[in-house]
């Protein structure tokens, strides 16, 4: 597929990893490169821009020269704040969203979501087994609606999916490529692998 230009891609590298003992995921290494640069190089070569969202280690998420956006909120409220944040301070019309921990994301990702988009101001992938909700191409319409939910205390992001009137794209053909590490014990299984 060539580059798509508008959308821009964005690697979801803030939060806590508490299963991970609070290191920074993004930035822990798999096969010589740390987490977020695995998918943001397969996301750039299916869009032009890439973007970090990230709550710490600003600096060293920005010697690498790409756009970096700051959760906007003080405390770690998740993905959806990650995700917001990132729409607030971007006009960009839609986003596609890609958390760190899924380094082996498939070549196809973007040019399916795309086609599937239709109507939908949100969609995102379904493993054959098990929704992916924060892999999604978002359109910024949704601004409101996010910062509504989130006022709200909700956090959980495949009830704001669904309610917000998008549906999953079907990637069963691909689900090892969604596979995503939480633990130590899961980044030190995948080492070797690609
Ligand atoms: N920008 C931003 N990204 C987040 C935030 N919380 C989680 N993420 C990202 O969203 C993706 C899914 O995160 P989770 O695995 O649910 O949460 P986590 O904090 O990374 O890990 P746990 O604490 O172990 O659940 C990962 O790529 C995280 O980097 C947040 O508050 N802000």
């Amino acid at each position: 597929m060539n580059q798509c230009r508008e959308v821009i891609g964005v690697v979801l590298a803030g939060g806590r990893a508490t299963r991970m003992g609070g290191k920074d995921k993004g930035l822990q290494e798999l096969n010589g490169k740390p987490l977020w640069q695995h998918v943001a190089a397969t996301l750039s070569n299916q869009v032009e821009t890439i973007a970090i969202s990230a709550n710490r280690h600003i600096d060293i998420y920005r010697q690498s020269g790409n756009p970096v956006y700051q959760d906007n909120q003080e405390d770690y409220l998740g993905p959806l704040a990650g995700m917001l944040s990132v729409m607030q301070q971007s006009d960009e019309e839609w986003f596609l969203f890609c958390p760190c921990d899924t380094p082996f994301i498939p070549s196809s990702l973007a040019e399916r979501l795309i086609h599937q988009r239709e109507d939908a101001p949100v969609v995102w992938v379904h493993d054959g087994e098990r929704d992916h909700p924060t892999i999604a191409l978002v359109n910024r319409k949704l601004i409101p609606e996010l910062e509504a939910y989130l006022a709200a205390g909700e956090r959980r992001v495949m009830v704001f999916m669904h309610q917000s009137g998008g549906h999953s794209v079907d990637f069963s053909d691909l689900k090892s490529a969604f596979i995503n590490v939480n633990t130590t014990e899961d980044l030190q299984m995948m080492q070797g692998k690609e």
